[in-house]
Order: C-alpha cells, then sequence, then structure tokens
C-alpha cells in the first residue's frame, strides 16, 4: 500500500515536473504548496525522482515507472520498493554495480549503459567512459574544507552529534550526501561546503606572499576562499557577471576573514578595458562558466535536459572570456584556468586556445577523476604568460 501510494506519488510530480527547471529548485516548491504531505512521503518522493533521472537517456521508449524501476535497481542494493514491484530485478540488486550493468544489457529492456549519457564521445582524454557511465548510478558525497586551525573544533561538534566522516586529506572531510550541517554550526562556520575535487583545485594556484590575484568569475567566492587560505597575505580582485552571487561572496568573505578585495561586476564577452584601466595580476583564477558535465552526478536531470548544440555554446563563451583576461596578467605570471565538465571541447581544446592563440605557455593540465571517487570530475590546467 505504502509503495503504491508513493509510486502514484512519484508519477504525480514527474508530471508536473517542468523539463527544464532544477530538481533541486522544483521540489521546494512543490513541498510548499502540498504541505499536507509528511517527511517520509517527502523523502521518498525526492529520493525516487533523482533516482529516475539518474538513468538519463537509457530506454526512453519505456513507461516512467519501468524506467523508475531500472534506476532503483542499479541505484541500490536493497531496496522494499524495488522487491515489492519488481522481485526478479530484486533478486539481482545485491550484484556489484558493473555486474548488474552488465546483466541488465542481456535482458529485453533495451538498456545500454552508453545510452545513459549520450554525449560520450565528447569526453576529454583520460576519463575511462565505462567507469564515467557507471558512476551516475551512485551519488556523489559530501565534503566541506575545514579553515585552518579549525580541525579539533570542528571535529568535536561533529563527534558530538554522532556525525559519520572520514577525513580524506588535512582538513578535508567525507560526509554522506544531505548531511545537514547548518543546525549544528549555528554560531561559527569554521568551514567551507567544497567539492573535493574543487578543493584539488587549490594545488595548480601556488600563490606568492603579497600577490594581486583576479578571480575572474567568482560566483561567492569558492575558489577565492581556497587561494586566501593557502596565502592570506594575497590581496583579490573579485568579479562576476551576476550581482546576487557577489553579494553571497561578501558574506562569505566577512565570516573568514578576507578583507582585503575589490569586487567588479563584469561581463568579460566584453572587454573589461574601461573599468580595469591598466591594472595587471600576479595570478588570474578563471573558473569559466561551463556544462558542468563533471557534476551531473549531483544533478541527474541534466542527462535528460542537456543538448548537445550547448557544448560548442559553452566553447564559444570559454574563448571569449579568456579573449579578454589574458592581457591584464604580468609577463611570468600564471592563469589558472578551470572547468567543472568532461567535454574536451571545454578542456583539452581551450588548453590549445590558450596556448596557440592566446600565446601562453602550458605548465600542466589534469582532469580531475572525481567519478572515481563520489565526488564532482574538473579540469585544471596552468599557464604562464
Ligand atoms: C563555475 S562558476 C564559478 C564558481 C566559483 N569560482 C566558485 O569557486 O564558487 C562560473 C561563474 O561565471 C559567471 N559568468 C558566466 N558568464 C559570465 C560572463 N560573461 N562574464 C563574467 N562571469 C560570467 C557565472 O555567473 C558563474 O558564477
Amino acid at each position: 500500500m505504502r509503495h503504491e501510494q508513493h509510486l502514484r506519488t512519484f508519477l504525480k510530480i514527474l508530471e508536473l515536473y517542468p523539463a527544464d527547471s532544477p530538481v533541486g529548485k522544483f521540489l521546494p516548491a512543490y513541498f510548499r504548496q502540498n504541505k499536507q504531505m509528511g517527511g517520509a512521503d517527502r523523502r521518498s518522493a525526492s529520493r525516487l525522482l533523482y533516482t529516475y533521472f539518474r538513468l538519463g537517456r537509457a530506454c526512453d521508449a519505456l513507461p516512467p515507472e519501468e524506467r523508475l524501476f531500472l534506476a532503483e535497481f542499479l541505484c541500490n542494493t536493497d531496496s522494499a520498493f524495488l522487491a515489492h514491484f519488481k522481485p526478479a530485478l530484486y533478486e539481482k540488486a545485491g550484484l556489484p554495480l558493473r555486474g548488474k550493468i552488465g546483466w541488465l544489457e542481456t535482458q529485453d529492456y533495451g538498456f545500454k549503459l552508453a545510452d545513459v549519457f549520450p554525449f560520450h564521445t565528447h569526453l576529454s582524454r583520460g576519463i575511462d567512459r565505462e567507469a564515467f557511465l557507471a558512476s551516475f548510478f551512485i551519488q556523489p558525497d559530501l565534503f566541506i574544507r575545514i579553515h585552518p586551525g579549525k580541525e579539533k573544533k570542528v571535529k568535536a561538534v561533529l563527534d558530538s552529534a554522532a556525525i559519520t566522516y572520514s577525513e580524506e586529506a588535512p582538513g578535508t572531510l567525507r560526509l554522506e550526501n544531505g548531511t545537514k550541517l547548518d543546525p549544528l554550526f549555528a554560531d561559527s562556520r569554521d568551514f567551507e561546503v567544497q567539492d573535493l575535487s574543487s578543493q584539488q583545485t587549490g594545488a595548480w594556484f601556488k600563490p606568492a606572499a603579497h600577490d594581486y590575484w583576479w578571480d575572474a568569475c567568482a560566483a561567492s567566492g569558492g575558489k577565492s576562499l581556497l587561494l586566501f587560505n593557502q596565502e592570506p597575505s594575497i590581496k583579490l580582485l573579485v568579479s562576476d557577471i551576476r550581482e546576487s552571487v557577489l553579494a553571497n561572496l561578501d558574506e562569505r568573505f566577512a565570516r573568514s576573514g578576507l578583507t582585503k578585495y575589490h569586487k567588479k561586476l563584469l561581463d568579460l564577452t566584453q572587454d573589461p578595458q574601461p573599468v580595469l584601466h591598466d591594472y595587471h595580476f600576479d595570478g588570474i583564477l578563471l573558473d569559466a562558466p561551463c556544462s558542468g558535465s563533471g557534476t551531473w552526478g549531483r544533478t541527474p536531470e541534466m542527462l535528460s535536459q542537456f543538448r548537445e548544440t550547448g557544448i560548442r555554446g559553452f566553447h564559444g563563451l570559454q574563448e571569449s572570456i579568456l579573449n579578454n583576461v589574458t592581457k591584464y596578467l604580468k609577463p611570468g605570471k600564471p592563469l589558472v584556468y578551470i572547468t567543472c565538465s568532461v567535454f574536451k571541447e571545454e578542456n583539452e581544446d581551450m588548453v590549445d586556445f590558450i596556448s596557440t592563440t592566446l600565446g601562453l605557455s602550458t605548465e600542466s593540465c589534469q582532469v580531475i577523476k572525481g567519478y572515481e571517487k563520489k565526488a564532482d570530475t574538473m579540469f585544471v590546467a596552468r599557464f604562464v604568460r
């Protein structure tokens, strides 16, 4: 009875779901309008909707409930919901993920792993296609980066609340996705929520004392804070095209004691010369607007919503922004280019553009393979002018 009710709710929500909106925005609004839904019903609806989207474009001719059962099978080793509706699938649910995928491909559902992410022909070099595609059936973890010197304090709060975590690297904790941290740290926030791969991009920054850096697409300042924690004497210019994210940045910087910064609202597809005049920087961080395809394990609805033509669009946007920022770099100083994309057009092709057309020397570039670690997949490259 309970399972039938959960399935009915899922189908109703899926029918109302507008195809181009993030689930993370749609669901809270839906729950606000449907106050009669209890906590358990909400959790089930949310879990089933995210699970459903993990199937991406595979088996898209099947009815939604059949696709949901297949996704539930691939994403879980034990599911009372699956046992109720599909005992035959449930019997195999305990197999390791690769075993389940191989078995499912031999059955009559028409399932092919490659259909989950049909853009796989665009994958950057070095990404293991099978492992990357299979990672869509595994929910990524939550990661925090503790501010230097606050490790003991943060761990003590987590321990006293019996929150399970593991230490991935000094100051980097891995927690279960969905762990509610805000109520525990209402008074002081001695950490940043930041994906593991995003934290690892910091290894490419290498700032020197008293450097003046430009975080050109700063959003709410995640990378700037990483830079500041590496080199607290750093001065910063931060910019973004969106005013709202820069307002969040002010709050985050104030909380972290980052005070030496200037802020500009800039659309970097336009030459920023009228605003930047003769500024020159000791380092530029370009965490570029991109498809975000390396983060779709957290937003699996993108597997169905993204259009292949979007890749060219991001490639063009990145070229245009790079054209407008690199001239503000002092000779001999670094540009760090970052995406959370797995597409070569946004990664290796941009490395070619930066070296061949813009004339910077490539120091190193790398895909950070988050798909192997329940984290986001990112790309980072460091150049010198
Ligand atoms: C990947 S996000 C940056 C994330 C940020 N660095 C962090 O660590 O949290 C890319 C940012 O580029 C900004 N952006 C998009 N188009 C832009 C443009 N034409 N000019 C400047 N910024 C732009 C977006 O508003 C977005 O905040």
